[in-house]
């Protein structure tokens, strides 16, 4: 095996690189694209990534639609930096935070024509590194991630690989008795793309044979670590881990796909968005973001693992369910999960059975 990293290696390391706010060069058949996140861009990196040309800015199409900017790319736009725009200009956009105290961030102007996809490559990669879906572009010659010691990823194979499943690790197990019942045991699962790991918590010995009584929690650490009052993760982890120690078998999944996928930190900018008035969905649009960007097949492939292809599914979550038979787990029932309703998290209850299909 060769000792230079493969692509699944380049594309964690790209990761690690955006989130020091080191740009990567992303290449295709027609040029190469020097790429920062906008988020952990520094003044100095800006300015040295505008002495090499004309710079834009890539958002999503939900962040460009906040903005009342055009995006002619579908899915993206290209929004042209002006001459005079500093750090705070690139901030401002990228950044909801502070849209209502400062509205006017225009003229703007998008580019349009040309090929997009370098650009949708490098949002896709940012979403992944966990950070505000906005990168500053420019344009450079092949050979420049060399000279510069920067990573370069080939954009064609590096979208499949975004796109696909990561195979997961299955990397230890052991028992840990839990309150809900003293035969627990904890899985440790770990993909190969070098992202977050993910956790199966089984209850009892389930008979493989049978539907499984099954969770797929989603990390909260708001609602599961500290008890906030916002949410009904807390409650529903409890409860969940308290039914199947109750029936003596279950498998709860805990997904470290933190605040619907964004990360803890975009959390925290949407829940600042509720604060300024703002529900659960609409920050997520203002951020840049879908309404929920996790990947549920990870939840498939671990149930797989660990020898289920049934499950009676704790949730309220229709999405769940479907996606749980496209990836080939049958649910055979709905078994809903109602805990931890607060004065606080009645509207955001609400909208999530509006706008996200959730039963109430
Ligand atoms: N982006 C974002 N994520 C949130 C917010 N509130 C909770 N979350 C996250 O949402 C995830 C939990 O998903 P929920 O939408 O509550 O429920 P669900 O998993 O879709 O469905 P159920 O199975 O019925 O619980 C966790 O990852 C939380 O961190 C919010 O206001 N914004
Ligand atoms: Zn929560």
């Amino acid at each position: 095996m060769s000792l230079s990293p493969d692509l699944n290696e380049r594309l964690a390391r790209a990761r690690s690189d955006l989130r020091m706010g080191l740009p990567v060069v992303l290449e295709n058949a027609d040029g190469a694209l020097l790429l920062a996140a906008a988020e952990t861009l520094s003044a100095d990196r800006l300015g040295a990534m505008r002495d090499l040309g004309r710079a834009h800015l890539a958002l999503t199409a939900r962040r460009a639609e906040t903005l009342k900017a055009r995006a002619y790319d579908g899915d993206l736009a290209r929004l042209v930096l002006p001459d005079d725009a500093d750090w705070g200009w690139v901030q401002d956009l990228a950044d909801p935070a502070d849209d209502l105290a400062r509205p006017m961030k225009g003229p703007l102007v998008s580019l349009r024509g040309g090929d997009a996809s370098l650009q949708r490559l490098g949002l896709t990669l940012i979403k992944s590194a966990r950070l505000l879906p906005a990168g500053l572009c420019v344009e450079v010659g092949v050979g420049f991630a060399a000279t510069h010691g920067l990573t370069r990823l080939d954009a064609v194979e590096s979208a499949h690989a975004l796109e696909a499943l990561s195979v997961l690790d299955h990397v230890v197990s052991a028992k840990v008795p839990l309150r809900a019942s003293e035969a627990a045991r904890l899985h440790i699962f770990r993909p190969e793309d070098g992202s977050e790991e993910h956790y199966a918590i089984e209850i009892g010995r389930p008979d493989r044979e049978a539907p499984v009584l099954s969770r797929l929690h989603s990390a909260c650490f708001t609602g599961d670590l500290l008890g906030s009052l916002k949410c009904d993760c807390g409650p529903q982890l409890n409860a969940a881990l308290g039914q199947m120690g109750q029936e003596g078998a279950g498998v709860l999944l805990y997904l470290n796909q933190e605040g619907r996928g964004i990360g803890l930190a975009n959390k925290m900018r949407a829940y600042a968005l509720q604060d300024q008035g703002f529900d659960t969905v609409e920050a997520n649009h203002r951020l840049g973001f879908e309404d929920d960007e996790r990947d549920f097949r990870l939840g498939a492939q671990i149930l797989e693992r660990l020898g289920f292809n049934a499950v009676r599914l704790l949730t309220n979550n229709p999405a769940k369910i479907a996606m749980m038979e496209r990836c080939g787990i049958q649910v055979t029932e709905r078994v809903p999960l109602k805990v931890g309703h607060t004065p606080q998290n009645e509207r955001y209850l609400a909208v999530k059975a509006e706008k996200s299909g959730h039963l109430l």
